[in-house]
């Protein structure tokens, strides 16, 4: 392929987080010319200090670059997306992390658009990075063939209801959680099928699996591990979803149901993720934490399924009278025309705790650390209900 770069100068093309020593300079309009098509974006260009001499990658880099660049620039304009929405977290430091040289030293200099406002911001700039590597690993063509030897997916909503049937109380959907950002470690022996085992025989109806490695100690070998020794309830994998590829990776592990945040994700990509969930056969579990989150997702076609919330993400407050917040009046209403089925999340501990967001209108619930902890977490789902809800 024949290329033609219009630019004078010593650059490297790309929004990468190398180590360079370099400095930065305004944004630059390059346009690459191929034969029959000329297209022009703007790029960031770091020049390098050190370099006399004028160095350019070879065209086919410089397609890559671009792309790369261009992968960037959609990141950021979907920053801008989101922040029209509400949406405080950004998917991307603005700024990217820039690198400053003294002497022989590097440091980077932190400043608002490099330095993640919050922990929910933190995950998901740290899960960009990781699932772009992981991408790279497995693209998505790999993965839609690794599908057909994926386990069956289970009814997760089905389950839920069937619980709450059975037993007149919210149907558990019990978390396999080994530590948190906000708690530290929960559990140090921690065996993720002996945890789902017990909780399975005493009553859950689904489970929960954290598969984020860096912030809450969990893995996706976790969820296969769960899924191939024959635990029968269905599995949500509980991950940071930025991107329609992760749907896929998680299906191929097994899980039956992700979750959606609605604090990270714009609408678009709710609806569009939730149909993708469909066409898999899993459930999207998609997750609110305010009356503006609430207010977005009742507004998005086919969500069946929604979260309420009760920690805050950001400040890691916990109240579980935002469940009841959120239930009241108009909302409460819609939701029971839409028959959508909701799920009370993190905070319980006790069955007053339960009785209450069961009140507020709940007919499930989401719950990690209270059962996560006991030596039996099995025996832990009967206290938390005050009552033996096993089968
Ligand atoms: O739990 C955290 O500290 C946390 C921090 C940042 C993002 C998410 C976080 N937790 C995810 C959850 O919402 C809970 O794991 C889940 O609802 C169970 O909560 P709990 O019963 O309080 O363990």
């Amino acid at each position: 392929m024949e290329s033609l770069i219009s630019f004078k100068g010593t650059f490297h093309v790309c929004p990468s987080f190398s180590s360079k020593p370099t400095t930065r300079i305004s944004p630059t309009q390059v346009n690459i010319c191929r034969k029959n098509s000329l297209f022009s974006f703007s790029v960031r260009a770091q020049v390098d200090p050190n370099e006399g001499s004028s160095t350019i990658a070879t065209s086919s880099e410089s397609v890559v670059d671009a792309l790369k660049v261009k992968e960037w620039e959609v990141g950021m304009f979907h920053n801008e997306v989101a922040a029209s929405q509400g949406i405080r977290i950004r998917r991307r430091p603005p700024t990217g992390p820039p690198a400053h040289y003294v002497g022989p030293f590097q440091f980077r200099l932190q400043n608002e658009g490099n330095t993640p406002r919050n922990i929910l911001e933190e995950i998901v700039w740290n899960k960009d990075i990781e699932v772009a590597q992981l991408k790279e690993r497995k693209p998505l063509i790999t993965l839609k063939k690794a599908l057909e030897n994926a386990p069956p997916v289970r009814d997760f909503i089905g389950a839920l209801r069937a619980a709450n049937e059975r037993t007149g109380l919210p149907g558990l959907i019990a978390e396999v959680k080994k530590a948190s950002p906000s708690r530290g470690i929960l559990r140090e022996d921690f065996d993720p099928v002996e945890i789902a085992r017990s909780y399975e025989k005493g009553g859950a109806a689904c489970l929960s699996v954290l598969t984020d490695e860096k912030f809450f100690k969990g893995s996706f070998e976790n969820l296969e591990a769960i899924r191939n020794a024959g635990v029968k309830c269905p599995l949500l994998c509980k991950e940071f979803i930025i991107e329609a590829w992760q749907l896929y990776y998680a299906r191929s592990k097994g899980a039956d149901a992700v979750l959606l945040i609605a604090a990270v994700l714009p609408d678009l990509d709710i609806k569009y993720m939730t149909k993708i969930c469909k066409l898999l056969g899993m459930t999207a579990l998609v997750e609110v934490h305010d009356e503006r989150e609430f207010d977005r997702v009742l507004g998005i076609e086919g969500v069946e399924l929604i979260g309420i919330n009760n920690r805050n993400l950001e400040t890691f407050e916990v109240d579980i009278g935002i469940t009841k917040k959120l239930l009241e009046g108009e909302r409460g209403k819609i939701i029971r025309e839409k028959n959508i089925i909701m799920v009370g999340e993190s905070g319980l501990f006790t069955p007053e705790d339960i009785a209450y967001v069961q009140e507020a209108g709940v007919r499930a619930v989401l719950v990690g650390e209270s059962i996560v902890k006991q030596s039996d977490p099995g025996k832990g789902i009967s206290k938390l209900f005050g009552k033996d809800i096993s089968i």
